[in-house]
């Protein structure tokens, strides 16, 4: 795919806590209109970390955190494997050798070689880590023909390391060295306007957040940034792309396309593993949540409400796509990309008038070695955010000075509670979620269980030197956000999983006794001293089914004679055997258990009815359900 004018690339990355210095859904399902949409002509809808200041460049002097860089530590270590560029082998490949970027001024970007040796002396990772700061990444588009025509200069530069200065904002003035006005940020990598889209798949830290998505966690990845900045461009390529019959070779293809790519490399070579993949699209557009695959021509809201099973944000009856081949999540990504609301402005012609959320939900089921499934839920979001924008800047008026509004007002929201999330101490008190549908729709990719990649964007040209300075100082208080990414998975089948590693221990010490008891037959065959069993301090533990188990020094075991070994083989199989009984009981008492959840489950949804209808009857009341206020639903 993409090939980069050279081979080496030059990233910086950090990672850690901001070292800036200068300072799910309930969802109708189909596999409709989308997978039968490909090529097929819809009606567009065209509603259309503050850091201290300091002298540039100063970055050894830079205070470094620990943090994760995970995103840089799990980079597949190749380049130019196609877009699809990763090792493939599922969460194998975040076990790659980090791949190491230094800088080059202007040309790709950097990442923070210290911070990844740092992570790499640490040792592979399991992904149920503790504790993970969300991955922080910038990218800088080029300046664009006009800026380059009206000579707006670039007011960053690129140090390496995952460092990005920016100027003080002496345009038009005297080129004082000022150094108060010079800001250094560093991130877990900085892409330069030079960096490709295969850039981004390979260095954002993108794939680990896929193969996490694929294991069972809940992931996100958004961009962030002012109108303009390439946001779009990143996520999902310039919109001609999906003008009329989409070119998949197309090198402007962005993050979900090539990410679309990697997945499904990922879940081909994962034959033990059955997956189902189902997709969602939808827009918040001024505060309004529209299903982009199946709109409507009123282009009706769909409700957010709070779902107490999953303790989280969902959008009701949105429309979700089951997609089995590669098509059917293309089909989905080129039907919402249709029917987004776009519309333009004195910043950008196609400017997104809405955040977008596409959702890829991977259901799997994966036998264990004694035969029980264990069933996962993961799922990843891409978020393309409306940029923020001065509205005098933009010139917005009437219809579009509207949508900038709630634009504006979303992205304060959301600020702000980036911001508490960042502060220790703010971090444990009132995080303002239901003050916008997209901070509640994305309250658990920024703390909950889920793992984010934050991109964001900025322009380097000086005109925009206030609102990359804005990006900048969020994507860094960003950066000291802490998530538990944790797998969703059934507890009870997690129960089942323990007790099936028992047994296996169980049964491998028994094999153990057998190849003791085969050793002692063949160096004693005429029997060993028969009275030192006495003396083997036979601990007696009850097991589950209450039957008697001797517990052996297993050094001492060739001091007992061939008929005492056999006795205690027979005790172990026995043991063993009523384990396997007792687990035949879980397995039964978990079907009752499951029984007895759907009874509930369906009392729950006739309640959930019964809720609406006096909702509906209640003209005033809210759009969210809020259990407090309302009439509750039966627990689940
Ligand atoms: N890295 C890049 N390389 C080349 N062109 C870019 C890059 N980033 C952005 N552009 C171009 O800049 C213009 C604006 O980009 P884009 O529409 O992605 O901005 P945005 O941040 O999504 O804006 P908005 O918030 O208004 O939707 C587009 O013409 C896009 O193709």
């Amino acid at each position: 795919m993409v090939r980069r004018a050279s081979s080496v690339p030059h990233l910086n990355s950090s990672g850690g806590s901001s070292a800036d210095s200068a300072g799910t859904s309930g969802s109708r399902r189909g596999r409709a209109p989308v997978a039968g949409s490909r090529g097929r002509k819809t009606p567009s809808t065209t509603s259309t970390g503050q850091s201290q200041r300091q002298s540039s460049g100063s970055s050894s002097s830079m205070p470094r955190s620990r943090s994760l860089t995970n995103g840089m530590r799990r980079l597949s270590p190749q380049k130019g494997t196609g877009s699809s560029g990763g090792t493939g082998g599922g969460g194998g490949s975040s076990r790659n050798t980090p791949y190491f970027l230094r800088s080059r001024e202007n040309e790709i970007g950097s990442a923070d070689t210290l911070e990844i040796v740092a992570s790499k002396s640490t040792g592979s990772e399991e992904c149920s880590t503790p504790e993970d700061n969300i991955n922080v990444v910038v990218r800088v588009r080029p300046l664009n023909d006009k800026e380059k025509r009206d000579r707006h200069g670039s007011t960053l530069q690129f140090p390496g390391n995952g460092q990005v200065i920016l100027e003080g904002n002496d345009v038009g003035q005297k080129r004082s060295h000022n150094r108060d006005s010079v800001r250094v940020f560093t991130y877990n990598v900085v892409f330069e306007p030079g960096a490709t889209q295969e850039d981004i798949l390979d260095y954002s830290g993108i794939k680990r957040i896929i193969e996490m998505g694929i294991e069972g966690f809940s992931c996100t990845a958004f961009c962030y940034g002012q109108t303009g900045s390439g946001k779009t461009h990143t996520l999902t390529g310039p919109p001609d792309l999906f003008v009329g019959k989409p070119n998949p070779k197309d090198p402007r293809h962005g993050l979900i396309f090539r990410s679309f790519l990697y997945l499904f490399q990922l879940i081909k070579n994962r034959k033990d593993v059955n997956y189902v993949l189902k997709a969602s699209f939808m827009e918040i557009y001024n505060e309004r949540v529209i299903d982009l695959l199946n709109p409507g021509s009123a282009r009706k809201p769909l409700a957010v409400r709070w779902s107490k099973k999953s303790g989280g944000f969902f959008v009701e009856n949105l429309f979700t796509v089951d997609c089995e081949e590669l098509d059917d999540l293309l089909a989905v990504l080129e039907e919402g990309m249709r029917n987004r609301a776009v519309g333009s402005h004195a910043m950008n012609d196609h400017s997104s008038r809405s955040h977008t959320i596409l959702t890829v939900h991977i259901l799997s089921d994966q036998q264990t070695d004694g035969g029980v499934f264990l069933s996962k839920h993961g799922k990843i979001n891409f978020v393309d955010l409306a940029g923020s924008e001065l509205t005098k800047k933009t010139m917005s008026e009437g219809k579009t000075l509207e949508e900038a509004n709630n634009i504006n007002k979303s992205l304060m929201v959301l600020g702000y509670c980036i911001s508490s999330l960042s502060d220790s101490k703010k971090r444990t008190g009132h995080i303002p979620y239901r003050d916008s549908q997209l901070t509640k729709l994305l309250a658990d990719s920024l703390a909950g269980n889920g793992v984010t990649l934050m991109i964001a964007c900025v322009s380097p040209a000086h005109y925009n030197h206030a609102e990359t300075l804005n990006t900048l100082r969020y994507a860094s208080r960003a950066k000291r956000i802490r998530t538990k990414p944790v797998i969703k998975m059934d507890p009870r089948e997690a129960l089942i999983l323990s007790l099936k590693r028992d047994i296996h221990a169980l049964q491998m010490e028994n094999d153990h006794l057998k190849a003791a008891l085969n050793l002692h037959h063949q160096a004693a065959p005429n029997g060993g001293p028969v009275e030192n069993l006495l003396e083997l301090q036979l601990d007696r533990v009850s097991s589950g089914g209450g039957v008697p188990v001797p517990k052996v020094d297993l050094q001492r075991l060739p001091e007992l004679d061939g008929s005492e070994l056999a006795e205690l083989v027979k005790l172990y199989m026995v043991e063993n055997e009523s384990l396997r009984q007792e687990n035949n009981h879980l397995f039964t008492v978990r079907e009752t258990i499951l029984r007895d959840q759907e009874i509930v489950c369906r009392e729950n949804e006739r309640l959930l009815k019964k809720l609406e209808d006096v909702n509906k009857s209640n003209p005033n009341g809210n759009e969210d359900s809020e259990p407090s206020q309302k009439v509750q639903p039966n627990k689940e």
